[in-house]
């Protein structure tokens, strides 16, 4: 297992060229966020735009419109129930995150079978939360596209189907590969499976337990992935500085709140385009 380095990141998060404008760092579209889990989308919608995403795009639950708004005027919405409006979306990106506070309902089941029919073999989908539950219950094709699942341990063995205790490196090996995709294994010291190689994250500390890190943590890679073109260096950087910005908040802090990352994002991003 090779360890992330600080160095792979600053070699991803490069000074932006002049000549540029938001179409030149990626369209990114972040579905999820039911009637309960509004939090969820918010962050992740949050963390995809601080993380420099050129345009970002929020397809959720309508009562979350006016919370997500308030926090965040960057974003656009559409309703996640409009079919169409979702499929044009989908069409107009090229990356897309689902299921952070998706849900596990039939509206949720039919939300996701709209994106594995639309996204196309060049697209990047990000497969987090209760998408990544619903592709495990539901047994569901995966479709042809640049595919990373961001399971924690008890999402992946819903998924992989191995115990949480029997989650060595070549069983998750064996099943990343038959998936196809990138897996980004979230815990103490999360993994990273992709089909060149497995690294390790060093980083990162119990301060970081609260609900809604993981759902920022898919917005930073949703974002990366659309802006930098290395998607195994974008996938590394973006799990790195999550939790470089959490270990340097947790210095003062006993627990980081996933907003308070989220702030920090730029001034990292900066910091590493500078090394
Ligand atoms: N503010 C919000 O709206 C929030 C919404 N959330 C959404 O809620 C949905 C359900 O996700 P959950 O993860 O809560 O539910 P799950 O039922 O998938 O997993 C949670 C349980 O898994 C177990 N577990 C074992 N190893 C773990 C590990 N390494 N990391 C985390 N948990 C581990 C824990 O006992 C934990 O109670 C997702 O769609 C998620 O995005 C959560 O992110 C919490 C915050
Ligand atoms: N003790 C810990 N040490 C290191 N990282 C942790 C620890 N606890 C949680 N994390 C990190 O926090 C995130 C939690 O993700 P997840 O469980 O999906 O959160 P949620 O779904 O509530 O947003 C992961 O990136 C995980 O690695
Ligand atoms: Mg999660």
């Amino acid at each position: 297992m090779k360890v992330i380095t600080q160095a792979m990141v600053a070699a991803t998060i490069k000074k932006r060229a002049v000549e540029t404008h938001k179409g030149s760092f990626g369209k990114l579209l972040v579905i999820g966020g039911n009637a309960q889990y509004g939090g969820a989308i918010i962050l992740t919608s949050s963390a995809a735009v601080y993380s420099g995403c050129g345009l970002v795009t929020t397809a959720t639950h309508p009562t979350n419109f006016a919370s997500l708004h308030a926090r965040l005027p960057e974003t656009m919405v559409i309703d996640f129930q409009e079919n169409k409006a979702l499929i044009k979306m989908i069409k107009n990106v090229n990356t897309v995150v689902v299921g952070p506070g998706l849900g596990e309902d039939s509206v949720a089941l039919k939300i996701l079978h709209t994106v594995f029919q639309t996204i196309q073999t060049s697209q990047h989908l990000i497969i987090d939360g209760s998408a990544i539950d619903l592709v495990a219950t539901h047994n569901l094709k995966l479709p042809d596209a640049k595919i990373i699942f961001t399971p924690h341990q008890m999402e992946w063995q819903r998924l992989s189907t191995i115990p949480i205790s029997d989650q060595t490196e070549n069983k998750n090996k064996l099943t990343q590969h038959k998936l196809h995709a990138t897996v980004v294994l979230k815990k103490h010291h999360t993994e990273i499976y992709t089909d060149q190689s497995v690294y390790q994250l060093q980083l990162g500390g119990p301060a970081m337990a609260t609900g809604g890190m993981g759902d920022t943590l898919a917005g930073m890679i949703g974002a990366f992935v659309a802006q930098f073109s290395d998607q195994e260096a974008a996938v590394i950087s973006a799990t790195y500085l999550h939790s470089f910005i959490a270990d340097n908040l947790a210095e003062s802090q006993y627990v980081v709140l996933p907003h308070q990352i989220i702030n920090q994002i730029p001034q990292a991003m900066s910091q590493f385009a500078r090394k």
